[in-house]
C-alpha cells in the first residue's frame, strides 16, 4: 500500500470517529461543504507557492491539498479507488486525442 492509500484508509476510518479525537473527524463532522471550502483554501495556497517558485513550500502545500482533496471526496462517498478507476479508464487515450474527440 502507498502512503496515499494509507491516508485514504485513515480518512475513511475517521468518518465514524469522535470529532474531539481527530482533526479529520472534526472536519468531516462539519459536512461536505466545509470540506470543499478547506480544499479550496489549500489549493489556492498551493497555487500561490507554485507562482512564487518556492519548491519546499509548494511541496508542503501540495501535501495539504492532496489530503484535503481526499477528505472532500470521501465526505461525498467518492473513494480513492473510484478516482484510480477514472484515471485508469483515461490511460488508454492521450489528452490531445480526448480533446479532439469532443
Ligand atoms: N495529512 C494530514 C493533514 N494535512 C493538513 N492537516 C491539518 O489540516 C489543518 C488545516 O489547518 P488550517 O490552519 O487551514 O485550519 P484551521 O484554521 O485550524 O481550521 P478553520 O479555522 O479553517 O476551520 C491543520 O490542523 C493540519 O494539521 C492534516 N491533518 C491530518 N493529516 C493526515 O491525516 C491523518 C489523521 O489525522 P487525524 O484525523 O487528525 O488523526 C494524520 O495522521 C495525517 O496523516
Amino acid at each position: 500500500m502507498s502512503i496515499i492509500h494509507d491516508l485514504a484508509a485513515t480518512i475513511e476510518a475517521r468518518k465514524s470517529a469522535d470529532p474531539d479525537s481527530s482533526w479529520t473527524a472534526a472536519l468531516l463532522s462539519r459536512g461536505p461543504e466545509k470540506c470543499a471550502e478547506k480544499f479550496g483554501e489549500e489549493a489556492v495556497e498551493a497555487i500561490i507557492e507554485a507562482v512564487k517558485g518556492d519548491r519546499a513550500r509548494l511541496t508542503s502545500e501540495a501535501a495539504d491539498t492532496l489530503y484535503h482533496l481526499l477528505v472532500m471526496c470521501i465526505a461525498r462517498d467518492v473513494r480513492l479507488s473510484d478516482i484510480e478507476n477514472e484515471l485508469i479508464s483515461r490511460s488508454i487515450q492521450s489528452g490531445l486525442d480526448e480533446k479532439a474527440a469532443r
